[in-house]
């Protein structure tokens, strides 16, 4: 295995007066200042088009902001993802169609430089519950099951850095109550620094350790909340008061958001 080429902490996320501007004039993002903490998980909820998968793009290296400047762990993203420490799984998987499940997640070790572990990925495989699939071409499985072996290919690289962006979009909602449940258990112990997109604000208040809350487009940060629930985090976790407290506060500031444009 190469040396990490980023050993030491967890790396933090910081977003220093970022904008981004398509052509035509669509302003996706007015300039942010942002600060993601290392090894936590923050979750961005906002609402549709306020520029969530804008933002994650830029932190993946995918695009370049239009001003300001991203860095993690005080290094340019572009880097990091060429160097395999950031992980993306978009809403739309883009897995290779003439690979097949397994194939789609080796690949990833190999394009990341880790070693392929073949128990590991089948390990990773029954968890998102693809059992029985890893032979199968993205082209004969349903959106929610390819989501998941994105996930999975997202996770495989143990990335520094992972970005979700409404990754279980296509799941059915059991299945994605059992993910939510599940997957914090591959990246919460290792300190990786994640950030999840979701529309859910259950799934985010489950999944993160804090929530930032977002208003229309160009997005602001209309509130930043902590979730100090204790993890790990099992079923029960979202029958207790606190969590409906915490959800309810989330909940509250987006109709705030919503509310100070529409005035
Ligand atoms: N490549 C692009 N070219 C032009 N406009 C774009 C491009 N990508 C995004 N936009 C615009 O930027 C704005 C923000 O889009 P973005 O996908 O970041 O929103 P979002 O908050 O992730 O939305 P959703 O929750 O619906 O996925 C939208 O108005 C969108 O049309």
């Amino acid at each position: 295995m190469p040396p990490d080429p980023f050993p030491g902490d967890p790396p933090e996320i910081r977003a220093a007066g970022v904008s981004k501007s398509f052509p035509g004039g669509v302003v996706a993002l007015a300039p942010l200042d942002l600060t993601i903490a290392a090894g936590r998980t923050t979750a961005l909820v906002g609402p549709s088009g306020c520029g969530k998968s804008t933002l994650l793009r830029l932190i993946a290296g995918l695009e370049v902001p239009s001003a300001g400047r991203i860095t993690i762990g005080g290094v340019d993203p572009a880097v990091m993802r060429r160097d395999g420490a950031i992980a993306v799984a978009f809403q739309d998987p883009a897995l290779l169609p003439w690979r097949t499940v397994r194939g789609n997640i080796a690949l990833a070790c190999k394009l990341a430089r880790r070693p392929i572990d073949p128990a590991r990925i089948e390990r990773l495989i029954a968890l998102v519950g693809l059992d029985g699939f890893g032979d199968t071409r993205p082209a004969a499985l349903s959106g929610g099951m390819r989501q998941r072996a994105a996930i999975v290919r997202a996770m495989i690289t143990e990335p520094r850095v992972l970005l979700l962006d409404e990754p279980f979009g296509a799941v059915d909602e059991l299945t994605r109550r059992q993910l939510a449940l599940d997957l914090p258990q591959l990246w919460q112990p290792r300190g990786t620094t994640t950030l999840l997109v979701t529309h859910s604000v259950d799934e985010a208040v489950l999944l993160a350790d804090r929530v930032l809350v977002l208003s229309p487009r160009p997005a602001r940060i209309v509130a930043d909340i902590p979730v100090a629930l204790p993890w790990p985090r099992p079923a029960e976790t979202t029958t207790a008061p606190r969590f409906h407290a915490i959800a309810d506060r989330v909940s509250a500031a987006l109709a705030q958001g919503m509310a100070r444009v529409a005035r």
